[in-house]
């Protein structure tokens, strides 16, 4: 009450009015980052919110994003404690979830280097080309039989057997503690664990009173025990050797055998089997859901424009041919309207739509307004990506927008943030966008996509904002 009543030295941004102790928790729905119109027409683009105790700060133009990502990168790099994430990370073990500092740094090196670089990308094209064969195998056969298919499930597992046998070593074919098919479930659960719960807003104890009592924090709980025990085996797996994993010497390898030559040699930075399960974590959370999501909303947004899907089909099909029985990383080099649609499908479905949230380091001003430290900053990338001051008919699916334009995804253009930027830039995007193109292209190739008549009726209920569940595949 007191901090409500006395007028505040800082020049915080605007924002909507707040209740005492809730702040503005009562909101929540309305400041969903899609409902862009309520936080940036009524108060600006630089928003000033408190959930519960959290104060926070959401940025919805490229302008103040650039501030925060760039000028103030620095500052605002590290990350807010959320008992999700505590969990996930295994103790802010991680280099995802992690405040910045000493140990998120050497972790972010050791994955640049032993996973995330060109060399390593290269290495392990064989991987990907051998996956996306087992689904076109897959999918052939769906075709034949004339059977729609779950096109969520189908990229999940595509990339999630992708992501584990490149940066987990783990086979997901030949797997004995989980099954293929569920990793859209294990996903699913990690979503659970990313959502703020009371114990992150309100003081400790209170917090977890909340939780107990509404059964949150029994379904926290839960859904981590079940991914625990998947990184558990996988690192087991590394621990013995097993020939299910042994795929090549992978980054966990790499990781257990610092692990092991310190206890020998000393040194400030002590690995342990909780850095190492953090890792696993990162690799598995960060890599499938994004990469899967972007491909699911490719095919749904090329279904819904015949014109765009029969440009893109027609430029792979006449550059490659159409006698091609496989094909392979190499094809994409000559593809370029495909990489635009890609290029399209980021910036109007971004899979982290807020980015990942981060928190200032120290006192910072945004756009003129007092940004005091220990403040959450999320990055509304989906409102930016469909600014009208920077994108003409910002809600169309239109890849030829970028036809003579030299906006990028990579972290330089500031309207076009699916990877995000600076120091916290996502490590995987090379690896996200060599999953997704060769993916989508074995899907356009060999394929032709359309939608079952119920799912035609469910879309046109449930407008734009919905992937539909079953799509139907034809022989091309
Ligand atoms: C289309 C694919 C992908 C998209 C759109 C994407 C997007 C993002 C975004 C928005 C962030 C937060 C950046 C920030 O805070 O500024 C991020 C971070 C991260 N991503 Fe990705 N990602 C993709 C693929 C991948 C892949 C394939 C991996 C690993 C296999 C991965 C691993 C990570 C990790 C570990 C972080 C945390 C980095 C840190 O905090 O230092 N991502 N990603």
């Amino acid at each position: 009450l007191w901090k409500n009543l006395k007028p505040s030295r800082w020049n915080l941004p605007p924002g909507p009015r707040k209740l005492p102790i809730i702040g503005n928790l009562h909101q929540r729905r309305e400041l969903n980052p899609r409902n862009r119109r309520y936080l940036s027409e009524m108060y600006g683009p630089v928003v000033h919110l408190r959930f519960g105790f959290v104060p926070t700060v959401v940025v919805s133009s490229k302008e103040a994003a650039e501030e925060v990502l760039k000028t103030h990168d620095l500052e605002c790099c590290s990350r807010p404690e959320k008992l999700g994430f505590k969990m996930l990370s295994y103790n802010y073990k991680d280099m995802g979830f992690t405040r910045y500092g000493v140990e998120s740094r050497e972790m972010r090196k050791l994955s640049v280097v032993e996973l995330f670089s060109p060399k390593k990308l290269q290495f392990f094209k064989y991987i990907r080309e051998e996956e996306n064969d087992l689904l076109v195998k897959k999918l052939s056969e769906s075709a034949s039989r004339l059977s729609p298919v779950n096109l969520k499930r189908t990229l999940y597992t595509l990339v999630g057997s992708i992501v584990c046998r490149t940066g987990l070593g783990t086979n997901l074919h030949e797997c004995e503690f989980v099954d293929e098919d569920s990793v859209v479930d294990l996903v699913k659960k990690s979503e659970l664990l990313t959502a703020s719960i009371f114990a992150d807003l309100f003081p400790v104890r209170a917090g977890e009173l909340m939780d107990w009592i509404s059964g949150q924090k029994k379904r926290l709980e839960s859904a981590f025990s079940e991914l625990d025990t998947f990184f558990q085996n996988i690192l087991d797996s590394h621990l013995k050797h097993e020939s299910t994993k042994i795929e090549s010497f992978d980054l966990i390898d790499v990781m257990v055998d610092m692990m092991r030559k310190q206890d020998k040699d000393g040194g400030s930075f002590k690995l342990t089997t909780d850095h190492l399960k953090g890792m696993i974590s990162d690799i598995f959370l960060g890599g499938v859901s994004t990469s899967a999501s972007t491909m699911v909303w490719a095919i749904t947004e090329l279904i819904r424009s015949p014109k765009v899907m029969k440009k893109v089909q027609d430029e792979i099909r006449t550059t490659l041919g159409d006698k091609k029985e496989r094909v392979t990383e190499e094809d994409l080099k000559q593809l370029h309207y495909f990489k635009l649609m890609v290029k399209e499908v980021l910036r109007l479905h971004p899979p982290a739509p807020l980015l990942l949230p981060r928190e200032t380091m120290s006192d910072i001003k945004i756009q003129g307004y007092d940004v005091p430290a220990k403040t959450q900053i999320l990055i509304n990338a989906y409102a930016i990506a469909r600014d009208p001051k920077h994108w003409k008919n910002p809600d169309e699916f239109n890849p030829d927008r970028f036809v003579d334009s030299s906006i990028d995804y990579k972290g330089l253009n500031f309207e076009l943030l699916p990877f995000g930027s600076g120091r916290r830039i996502c490590p995987g995007m090379a690896m996200g966008i060599a999953i997704v193109e060769l993916g989508l292209l074995n899907l356009l190739y060999f394929f032709d996509w359309g939608l079952p008549e119920k799912e035609k009726a469910d879309q046109a209920i449930t407008g734009n904002e919905v992937a539909p569940d079953l799509v139907q595949v034809l022989h091309h």
